[in-house]
């Protein structure tokens, strides 16, 4: 069976990953992705469910598994935990689907030092006013949570522009012209990807 190259989607918190992830799901026929199951130790949101959107776990279990060897990546951000672990990636890549990872910058660079070789994709909000704008549309975050979101975005900007750091980059200014060019960027890469007729 042929491996897929896996697909990281990084940018910063409220920028349209999850929005435009879940698109390109649906939009190819024979379910082609699938998505790595995070580590988390914050709350769930309502109706998220454990081992589905997130393995809802501990701060000692999941410092006793980092420990052990067993992510490929983790970060404590905004004073959480969250990571991937080998097993997740190796659960996806097993069943022949594309594995989309979904994390944030200190996640890419720790990707980079793993044997991992994803494509690695950066998702750029077209300002930080448009950026705050999502995150309060979204309303899931307390003000407190999301200064500090807002607050990291500088610098992942920064990290995700800077060139050599990413195979490509997509602004998320309207949806769907953004939507259209991952399309045709992703039928590029993996020519086995057929759009739903
Ligand atoms: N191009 C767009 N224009 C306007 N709003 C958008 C656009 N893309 C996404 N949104 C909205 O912005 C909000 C944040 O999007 P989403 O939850 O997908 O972000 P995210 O990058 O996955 O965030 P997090 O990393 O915190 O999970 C959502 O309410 C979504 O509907």
């Amino acid at each position: 069976m042929s491996c897929y190259k896996p697909v990281v989607f990084c940018g910063p918190s409220g920028v349209g990953k999850g929005t435009l992830i879940a698109k390109l799901m649906q939009h190819f026929a024979n379910e082609p992705f699938g998505f790595s199951v995070s580590h988390t130790t914050r709350q769930p949101r309502e109706g998220e469910i454990d081992g589905v959107h997130y393995n809802f776990t501990t701060v000692e279990q999941m410092k006793q598994e980092i420990a052990e060897g067993k992510f490929i990546e983790y970060a404590e951000v905004h004073g959480r935990y969250y990571g991937t672990s080998i097993a997740a990636v190796d659960a996806v890549q097993k069943s022949g689907k594309i594995c989309v990872l979904d994390i944030d910058v200190q996640g890419v660079q720790s990707v980079k030092q793993s044997s991992l070789e994803p494509l690695y994709l950066f998702i750029a909000p077209p300002s930080m006013a448009a950026l705050e704008e999502r995150l309060r549309g979204r309303g899931t975050e307390t003000e407190e949570q999301m200064q500090i979101r807002l607050g990291n975005a500088a610098q992942e900007l920064a990290y995700g522009q800077e060139a050599g750091n990413f195979d490509k980059i997509f602004v998320n200014n309207d949806l769907e012209t953004c939507f259209a060019e991952m399309v045709q960027a992703f039928q590029e890469w993996y020519p086995h990807l057929k759009p739903i007729v």
